[in-house]
């Protein structure tokens, strides 16, 4: 079966920072894939430039085997993505935000409605609804976000971070939304630092550091024998510096 997304030889430098060093990864359909690694790994960079969002240096993206860099227009619509850092039309209220999202894709106005009053509900946004999105907390605007990408019915949903400043109510909402979307044949792929998220979540995963895949695979062949965590320490390594800080104390 095509792979719902193939990265193959991704590269990616910022002057003299080489943020992806060469990255190849081959999601399945049908998978619920996480990506992890330390902070600056190279993790935001990857996924920017596997939604389209960033030019890479050198290498290419296939979703659903259509090059998404050839043929973004065929791509793109496949994609349903929630980027880090949200830059975000802010001075909508999440209705317009969302019914926005949805008639940019093209979709027919009374199904965006419909759409966009479904999510609404389902993400618990209901009474922020009317409020403009500046006015919303890290939370919500987060929620608002991941209905915006998912108002279209992608086939691949990659998203940064989902559940950074969501609370467990919604995050529980957020998780069912996930799983169900990829019981039904759809592909998940996200980034998290929260380790057993990942493991509760994720069939697949991959440990990125220094913009480098260090392991991939089945969730289990990744842990090889260990919790994420532990394997994620091993792979990454630890802070080298333990310094004590002992001005700190008050004893
Ligand atoms: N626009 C940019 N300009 C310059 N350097 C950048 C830019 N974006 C990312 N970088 C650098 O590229 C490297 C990878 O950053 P990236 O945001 O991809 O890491 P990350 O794995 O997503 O980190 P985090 O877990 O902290 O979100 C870092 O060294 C970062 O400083």
């Amino acid at each position: 079966m095509t792979p719902a997304l193939q990265i193959t030889g991704l590269r990616k430098a910022f002057g003299a920072t080489i943020a992806v060093a060469g990255i190849d990864l081959e999601i399945p359909q049908g998978s619920f894939y996480g990506v992890v690694g330390p902070n600056g790994a190279g993790k935001t960079t990857t996924l920017s430039m596997a939604t389209g969002l960033l030019t890479p240096d050198a290498g290419v993206v296939h979703v659903h085997g259509i090059d998404l860099w050839r043929e973004p227009q065929r791509a793109k619509p496949l994609l349903g993505v929630l980027p880090d850092g949200l830059h975000t039309f802010d001075r909508l209220t999440g209705a317009e935000l969302i019914s926005y999202a949805g008639l940019l894709r093209g979709l027919p106005a009374d199904e965006v409605r419909a759409r966009r009053d479904d999510l609404l509900a389902a993400l618990d946004l209901d009474s922020a609804g009317r409020t403009l999105v500046t006015d919303y907390s890290a939370g919500m605007t987060k929620k608002v976000a991941l209905a915006c990408a998912l108002v279209h019915a992608p086939r691949v949903l990659v998203l940064d971070e989902p559940f950074e400043a969501v609370d467990p109510v919604s995050a529980g909402a957020i998780r069912r939304i996930l799983l169900t979307f990829v019981e039904d044949g759809g592909t998940v792929v996200m980034s998290s630092h929260v380790m057993a998220l990942v493991e509760r979540l994720c069939d697949r995963v991959a440990i990125v550091g220094s913009g480098r895949v260090l392991a991939e695979g089945t969730l289990d062949s990744v842990r090889a024998g260990q919790d994420l965590e532990a394997r994620f320490v091993e792979l990454v390594g630890d802070v080298a510096d333990q310094r004590d800080l002992a001005w700190l104390r008050r004893s």
